[in-house]
């Protein structure tokens, strides 16, 4: 093994062809043994906490009977689920690539990359960011001839059209400047950012100050039109493709747009050094509002379509607006796992991880989802591969359209060449926009059994699932200098509607025809089928947190014990399994770069998803299924104003506008607060002897309410203690305490 790995590309070649080196690597994680006998050692805790329960069920018609079963029914509830999570970090492996036995073998043979950026509204995802993503995959080390990037337009906004002619025309300086200096990263606000931090501009001081200058004269361009809200009519005059929105009446109603910008076929298509560009396209597909347009994966079978008609790449990135290429590089890292001779002829994608650029240091709303990055994905990875989140993902074209594997699927990039072309630029438009029409799929196996499915608010994870069931792989690739860089929620409410999206949607692939649960059964590996379930479950998880957060503190303030006293034997399973549970997660946390403090956050947030977004992911479901409701695509914002980005980066909780998520949250906040004050009230009132069995009796309820108190902190600072507009609204608490004392008393009533 360590042979291989110092084998270097060069001495490769001269040995020659029949000495197969290859182009990536797996290994194992250390410590695999240990963590399974740690397993282990939890679900004997496990077990035994369910036989303390089954054990100690009251009998009918004594007190605390039904409560007891509802906390049977959520212990039973987290065991198995914690199985579950098993399968994450039963098998972790990870990967590195070669990149320079790529460059060595394939140089002269790369094959076709086509990248795909979606937006969807100009007005929360600025042009500017879109912009510097786009910038930021022009620019990519990577043959220009080979290189084609689509911006897919939801919104069919010719702001954003503006913006992309702006940007083409500021690339020709952009991609020499990059490739002189070497940029990183290619975006060129984040390189303008990232040297100001390090005032390092010696060597290439006049040509950088003479490429910001070009930038920020752009920026000021875009700023300026998107306050205006309309583009000047000297812009309009100069290019001809804004003569397509004469017919255009509103974002849902208008004919399909596009407009290749850039023509990489086109010999005048050079940047200032002469060097060609990449192609450069930009559509928006007809809208129609009789027609139902399917979001995100509408929009990228639109882009598939009309890609094979201009550059037919065989390899696809598929790129959010907000996510900006953070290595020149990542294209040929790909390769490494699609061009192996040996190891290749079935891995379908590449899922890179990612990071987030506005992420404060204790990352308050958990938007980095550590575990899953640095552990998760990478157990996945070690049963045949990560899911498909959306973003920073590349994809083989043909097993992305619905290709079976097969055992002679080996990439065809050599045979697979971009279309020939004899008509001019206008008239290949002309000839495949209905590609992009809204009745071009109908009675097609678009939406179903080819590109992106239709029907599913996470189309991402649903698609990857359908991937891996007609027998591909995925990769997941981590490395030490991630691939992408995006934007995470900045406001609890953003993060909470996002996550209700996900769990919603993710709850609903357990039941479509692609459902883990029972179609994937042998189609992928038992140990896929329990990570794709953790998160199909995720909205499930409510039904089990949302009674630990309130019965037992309202058993607490009646006095009615839910778990073993302190001096019993079976007071020591609890302790082991929590405290297990925690350090270990603690641990992990720590581990994969996080703070305590971060940890902590994390916690809160998962108590608050759980509580909230999944619970209304949960209902939402259910309703959709029994036929009441349509699922829906609510775009996060990628932008807020001053003062909550300012609060952002003193990590204060931004609470937002009065939704039902945070009626729930501050609801529960209130609940326990008012019984940990009730407890503490009789403890004090009756003093000594009381409190001595009451700590006796009942530590765990104890301390789980102590632990609820204390993690809403914020909540009660934001409700009682601030000012500021990113307080919790006082609507949300009024109505919070209403439904905290008519908890408490129908508690009280009914027991
Ligand atoms: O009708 C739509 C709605 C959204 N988008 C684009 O989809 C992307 C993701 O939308 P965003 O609001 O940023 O959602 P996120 O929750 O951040 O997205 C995650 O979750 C989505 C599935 O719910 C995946 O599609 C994304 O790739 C993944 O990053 C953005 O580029 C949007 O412009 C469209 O193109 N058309
Ligand atoms: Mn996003």
């Amino acid at each position: 093994m360590l042979m291989v790995a110092f084998v270097t590309g060069t001495c490769e070649k001269e040995m020659g062809s029949d000495m197969y080196t290859p182009l990536f690597e797996t290994r194992r994680a250390k410590g695999r043994v240990l963590y399974r006998l740690f397993a282990v050692t939890v679900f004997t805790g496990i077990c035994l906490i369910w036989a303390y329960r089954l054990s100690h069920i009251p009998r009918t018609g004594e007190a605390g009977r039904w409560v007891w079963i509802g906390a049977f029914g959520a212990d039973l509830w987290f065991g198995l689920y914690w199985i579950l999570t098993q399968a994450s970090r039963w098998n972790v492996v990870y990967r590195f690539t070669f990149k320079d036995r790529l460059s060595n073998r394939h140089d002269k043979e790369l094959p076709g990359v086509d990248i795909f950026v979606c937006t969807a509204d100009p007005a929360i995802e600025p042009p500017l960011m879109v912009m510097n993503t786009i910038l930021s995959v022009v620019a990519y080390d990577y043959p220009p001839e080979k290189l084609s990037v689509y911006l897919s337009d939801d919104a069919g906004s010719d702001l954003t059209f503006y913006a992309l002619l702006e940007a083409s025309n500021f690339a020709k300086h952009w991609i020499p400047y990059c490739k002189k200096f070497k940029v990183e990263p290619r975006s060129p606000a984040a390189y303008f950012s990232s040297i100001c931090a390090n005032h390092d501009e010696t060597g290439q001081d006049k040509q950088l100050l003479a490429i910001k200058k070009l930038y920020k004269e752009m920026e000021e361009r875009l700023e300026n039109v998107v306050k205006l809200n309309r583009v000047p009519d000297d812009a309009k005059l100069k290019h001809k493709g804004f003569s397509e929105w004469e017919s255009y009446s509103s974002r849902r109603d208008h004919g399909a747009i596009l407009q290749i910008v850039t023509d990489g076929k086109d010999p005048r298509a050079v940047d200032v050094d002469g060097c060609a560009l990449p192609t450069l396209v930009y559509l928006a597909r007809e809208k129609r509002p009789e027609h139902h347009h399917n979001f995100k994966a509408g929009a990228l079978n639109a882009l598939l379509r009309v890609s094979v008609n201009i550059s037919n790449g065989a390899i696809i990135l598929t790129l959010d607006c907000d996510m900006y290429s953070n290595d020149s590089l990542s294209i040929r890292d790909a390769l490494c796992f699609f061009m192996d001779e040996e190891k290749s002829h079935d891995i379908a994608f590449v899922q890179f991880s990612m990071k987030y650029n506005n992420i404060t240091k204790n990352d308050i709303y958990g938007g980095l989802l550590r575990a899953s990055k640095n552990v998760e994905f990478h157990g996945a990875d070690g049963y045949g591969g990560p899911l498909y989140v959306g973003s920073c993902c590349f994809h083989r074209r043909d097993a992305l359209c619905g290709r079976k594997y097969t055992k002679d699927c080996k990439l065809e990039y050599k045979s697979v060449t971009s279309p020939q072309r004899q008509e001019s630029t206008e008239e290949l438009e002309e000839r495949i926009k209905y590609l992009a029409t809204c009745t071009y799929e109908q009675n097609t196996q678009w939406g179903g059994e080819m590109g992106l499915k239709y029907g599913c608010p996470v189309e991402d994870v649903i698609t990857g699932l359908s991937i891996k069931c007609r027998g591909w792989r995925s990769v997941y690739f981590n490395p030490k200098r991630e691939g992408f860089c995006g934007v995470s929620p900045t406001s609890l409410t953003q993060t909470l509607v996002q996550h209700k999206r996900w769990s919603e949607g993710d709850f609903q692939i357990l039941f479509s025809k692609y459902s883990p649960a029972w179609y994937a059964y042998g189609r992928i590996s038992i140990g896929l089928q329990m990570v794709y379930s953790c998160y199909c479950l995720w909205a499930l998880n409510c039904l089990a947190t949302l009674y630990y957060a309130i019965i037992p503190s309202l058993c607490l303030l009646k006095g009615v014990p839910l778990f073993p006293q302190a001096s019993s034997p079976w007071f020591l399973p609890f302790v082991y399994v929590i405290s297990a549970k925690y350090i270990y997660s603690l641990a992990e946390f720590l581990f994969a770069g996080g703070t305590v403090q971060g940890w902590w956050n994390e916690q809160r947030i998962w108590l608050y998803k759980r509580t909230s977004s999944y619970l209304l992911g949960f209902i939402d479901s259910i309703l959709k299924l029994l036929g009441f409701a349509e699922s829906g695509f609510v775009i996060t914002s990628k932008i807020a104003d001053d003062d909550v980005l300012d609060r952002h980066e003193k990590e204060i909780m931004e609470f937002g506008d009065s939704s039902s998520m945070l009626t729930i949250l501050a609801t529960i906040a209130m609940l326990n607060l008012y019984c940990f004050v009730g407890v503490v009230k009789n403890v004090i009132m009756d003093a000594g002897a009381a409190a001595d069995s009451l700590y006796n009796t009942m530590p765990l309820q104890i301390l789980l309410c102590a632990v609820l108190v204390l993690i809403n902190f914020p909540l009660y600072r934001g409700l009682f203690f601030r000012r500021d507009k990113g307080r919790l609204p006082s609507s949300a608490g009024l109505r919070a305490f209403v439904l905290a004392f008519l908890a408490c008393s129908c508690f009280n009533f009914l027991h």
